[in-house]
């Protein structure tokens, strides 16, 4: 039997925490440590796969990586529908095979194709707002209201911030649910989004794109003031890599009985993780 997901504006806000997840384990303990609510982060997505934050990964992966977190962990889940996967077409199809995998809720962003604006060498430029706004019309025609959207576009450098926000209105307007101003140049300029969009405004937290792209790091004492609906992390895959480092250097240099003190037996995992499926007994 499928699993009933909760849809995702469920038990939503003011400042829910929509941690960065790619997989099961990832998902699994987000929520061990409180998460109600998760984010499939394209760019987690991409690099766990051994690619960049390119949109490089199918539509089938993506279902596939939702399914498995779904029925493993009965959370609602916004995917990152990146630029909607190359045209509207295969954006039908990846909604199609979101859906049947539990999914109700995706963040579809305003450039030609992912990750573009915060690659080096390729030139910062978002896509023409109709492009944008025939994304949202498509999914409203096609899926009603089975998908809740989060409409991003990203501040450029030397943009003008409301050219942010008129974007942001034209795609509130076209039907999105909630509304995020990706690298804002600055505090203010996000209260101004709150204002403009009260109860509406979601904010993105992540480490800053190397092509110095963003100028404000995403506080929380700031998002206290501000009070968006939630606020999207997406340093967590980052922060993996040190700490997984540090434990195959243990095993490399024969310190390995190092990884496996103060553990208990290997039921633990899945009992801490809450993975009680019925393969676990018997
Ligand atoms: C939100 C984002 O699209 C993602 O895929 O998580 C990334 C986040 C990141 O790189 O940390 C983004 O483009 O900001």
């Amino acid at each position: 039997m499928p699993v009933k997901i909760p849809r995702f504006s469920d038990g939503l806000g003011p400042m829910t925490i929509l941690p960065a997840v790619w997989d099961v384990l990832s998902a699994a303990t987000a929520r061990s440590a409180g998460a109600t609510h998760l984010f499939l982060s394209g760019a987690a997505v991409n690099n766990v796969h051994g690619y960049p934050d390119r949109g490089l990964l199918d539509t089938e992966d993506f279902a596939r990586i939702v399914r498995q977190i779904t029925t493993a962990t009965e959370l609602p889940i916004m995917v990152d529908a990146e630029a909607g996967f190359g045209g509207l077409p295969k954006f039908g199809r990846l909604l199609d095979e979101l859906s049947s995998a539990g999914c109700n809720a995706i963040m579809i962003e305003d450039q030609d194709e992912a990750g573009a604006t915060k690659t080096v060498g390729l030139e910062q430029r978002l896509c023409d707002p109709q492009v944008m706004v025939d994304r949202i019309a498509f999914i409203r025609r096609h899926f009603g209201d089975q998908f809740q959207i989060l409409a991003r576009t990203d501040y450029l450098l030397h943009m003008d911030f409301e050219e942010s926000l008129q974007r942001l209105a034209a795609y509130d307007e076209a039907g999105a649910d909630w509304v995020v101003p990706v690298f804002a140049p600055s505090k203010e300029s996000l209260q101004e989004a709150a204002v403009r969009f009260p109860g509406r405004l979601m904010v993105l937290a992540a480490s800053p794109p190397v092509n110095g792209a963003m100028k404000y790091v995403t506080r929380w004492e700031d998002m206290q003031e501000i009070q968006p609906v939630a606020v999207q992390v997406t340093g967590e895959y980052r922060n993996v890599v040190p700490p997984l480092q540090e434990a195959y250097q243990q095993a490399l240099d024969g310190r390995w009985t190092t990884l496996f003190e103060n553990r208990p037996d290997p039921v633990w995992f899945d009992e801490m993780l809450g993975l009680n499926r019925p393969l676990m007994e018997g």
